[in-house]
């Protein structure tokens, strides 16, 4: 996407053509700043620290860090311990472990010698494929989109809900759940975007409205609770979110308050689509709420805020009374019985296993 007229992706190399470029987005969006990771352990920390994030960009993240790692000490131990690094990193994004099997079973058969260089083409390959993936997500959901607006007064915008960040930023380009909203506003359909800020790190009020105020998307931010008064009152047509793991039955792992808004979605009427590449869908898992590892981080992020002071500059103030504890579940798991349907690459499915499995017939069939 770009920023200020110039293309991004969200992950390149740098001109040496080794080290790794990436928008560090504990910055935005205040601050536009790039970081340049040199070694393994630098891209399992930007993955930590979520410098980087969003489940497509955590495994291009670390599809480089193996690369990265081979540069260093391309022996199968080498590798295996660089596999444990990055694996360690973030449990909830099945995309992270999609990647490193994907980055393993690519180098495992070659020589030592060979592995850096397999290793870097591998990586481009997957951010490639990303950015195709989520492009063909896109396309799909904006059939969803142009349904809705041919169900409405000409003109008259469609008022859509997201939670989080599921845009560019989340993926290597285009997004997940944005990229429908990104080519329905392109194309000329009235769109206007309800921005949860999504609690505690805001990456709804940081992100998601730093993206779309800079493709000229119509939008505005609301506190996390405000989505179920806006549907009770008519005012939400669709909501659409990203997902970090959905199960082969679509049961779908999401930021912490998903769930929330598909109740409230469920309880007024109001579509509830899901938009995943299809490395995000664990083949493996049937039960989300039982099955999927959901990710504890600190509870700074819940007793501290981060923002622009009155003289500019970015600072951290605590928002809750000390002394207070604080918990910080990073995601909650939404059961299949409350999406209405699944963006993917290759059309919109039900969410169900056989709804999957009918789009996916050879990845179904293979787990
Ligand atoms: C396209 S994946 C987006 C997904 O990732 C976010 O989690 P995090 O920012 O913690 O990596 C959030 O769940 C988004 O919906």
């Amino acid at each position: 996407m770009k920023i200020n007229g110039q293309a991004y992706r969200t992950i390149w190399l740098a001109q040496d053509g080794w080290r790794v470029c990436v928008i560090d987005q504990t910055r935005l969006p205040f601050r536009f700043e790039t970081l340049t990771l040199g070694s393994t352990g630098q891209a399992a920390e930007a993955i930590r620290s979520m410098v980087v994030r969003g489940a497509p960009l955590i495994g291009a993240t670390a599809a480089y860090g193996v690369a990265l790692a081979m540069r260093e000490d391309p022996s199968d131990a080498g590798l295996e311990a660089a596999l444990a690094l990055l694996g360690a990193t973030r449990p909830t994004a099945v995309n992270l472990h999609w990647a490193l099997s994907r980055m393993r079973a690519r180098l495992i058969g070659l020589k030592a010698r060979s592995r850096a260089q397999a290793a870097y083409a591998e990586a481009a390959l997957l951010c490639d494929e990303d950015v195709a993936l989520c492009r063909a997500i896109g396309e799909h959901g904006l059939t969803v989109i142009s349904g809705i607006a041919a169900r409405k007064p000409a003109g008259e915008p469609i008022n859509i809900l997201t939670h989080c960040n599921a845009g560019w930023l989340a993926t290597v380009d285009w997004g997940t759940a944005l990229a429908p909203i990104y080519m329905a506003h392109d194309a000329g359909i009235p769109v206007h975007v309800w921005v949860d800020e999504t609690r505690p790190r805001n990456q709804g009020a940081a992100l998601t409205a730093y993206e779309l105020g800079g493709h000229g998307v119509p939008h505005t931010v609301i506190s996390d609770n405000a989505g179920g008064h806006l549907m009770q009152h008519g005012q939400v047509d669709m909501v659409i979110v990203g997902t970090d793991r959905t199960t082969a039955t679509g049961d779908v792992a999401n930021k912490i308050g998903t769930y929330l808004k598909a109740l409230a979605a469920h309880d007024n009427g109001v579509p509830f689509y899901v938009a995943l590449p299809s490395p995000t869908i664990d083949w493996s898992l049937r039960d989300g709420l039982r099955e999927i590892p959901i990710e504890e981080r600190s509870s700074r992020e819940v007793t501290h805020l981060s923002g622009l002071s009155e003289t500019g500059e970015v600072e951290q103030v605590r928002v809750v009374a000390p002394g207070s504890n604080a918990a910080n579940p990073a995601f909650d798991v939404t059961p299949a019985r409350l999406v209405t349907g699944l963006i993917t690459e290759r059309g919109i499915a039900p969410a169900s296993s056989e709804g999957l499995a009918k789009l996916f017939p050879d990845l179904a069939g293979a787990a």
